[in-house]
């Protein structure tokens, strides 16, 4: 018998209760929403509106966060949010001396456009999340992790994606701040050292996005094709 295909289990709060679900095809809209988030989703930086996030939509993406695959099921992930102006005025004094020291290591016309570039929106976007990896959440002898210890990281940063995909359909811009000494951040946040600080995202509504990534639009970088990205069979030097 042919499984029930209008059974869609809610993401998040479905439980092992089913040893499996249905697996049927998306529609064509809904396929369209999933590559309509990922194609326009972008890093936002100075798009931020002032209005504060509900508490049921910052619940829904920290939902889809929470629902990111992880090494051996481990949710390594621990999400800090942070509100308060004090605090993130804090944070983008600890940006503002780190981004000194980045625009120092280019040089020339690089550098001066390195400077000409907004890199946050701590202060302007109304919450920021740190994002931390706990490397002790599920046991020293991890399954998956065994023999390459950076699967934790790599987890968080599949729910980090998730997130940002999922702000994308609400409305929500994110922006990924890295440019930070990791101690200011620890300290900041009382994060102790056996904790992985893996992001600090600021997220508000946004009612425009770029087209294209800003560093891009910039002059930055532009994105490579990806046919030259995708090799068959072996690794190829390009
Ligand atoms: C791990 C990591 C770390 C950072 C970023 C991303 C990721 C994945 N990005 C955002 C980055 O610049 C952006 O994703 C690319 O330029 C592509 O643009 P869209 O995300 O497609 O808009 C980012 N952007 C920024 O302005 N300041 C930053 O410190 C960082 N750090």
């Amino acid at each position: 018998m042919r499984p029930d295909m209008t059974a869609v289990p809610d993401v998040v709060t479905d439980t092992a209760s089913q040893a499996l679900v249905s697996a049927c095809a998306f529609s064509k809209e809904e396929r369209d929403a999933v590559y309509r988030a990922i194609g326009t989703r972008r890093d936002v930086r100075d798009q931020f509106l002032s209005d504060p996030l509900p508490d049921d939509l910052v619940q829904r993406l920290l939902g889809a966060a929470h629902a990111a695959p992880s090494v051996g099921f481990m949710q390594p992930w621990n999400f800090i949010l942070v509100r308060s102006e004090e605090m993130r005025q804090a944070a983008w004094q600890a940006f503002s001396r780190a981004n000194e020291e980045a625009a120092n290591l280019f040089d020339g016309e690089k550098r001066d456009l390195y400077k000409s570039l907004k890199l946050e929106g701590i202060r302007k976007a109304p919450l920021s999340i740190c994002v931390t990896c706990d490397p002790d959440k599920a046991g020293p002898v991890v399954l998956g992790r065994t023999h390459n210890p950076k699967m934790d990281s790599f987890s968080t940063v599949c729910a980090i994606q998730n997130l940002w995909l999922a702000a994308r359909a609400e409305g929500v811009g994110v922006g990924w701040v890295s440019i930070f000494r990791d101690e200011d951040v620890r300290a900041l946040l009382g994060i102790p050292e056996r904790i992985e600080i893996v992001a600090w995202l600021c997220l508000g509504y946004v009612d425009q996005l770029y087209g294209e990534p800003e560093l891009a639009v910039k002059g930055w970088r532009q994105r490579l094709p990806l046919e030259d990205l995708v090799f068959s069979e072996r690794w190829q030097e390009r």
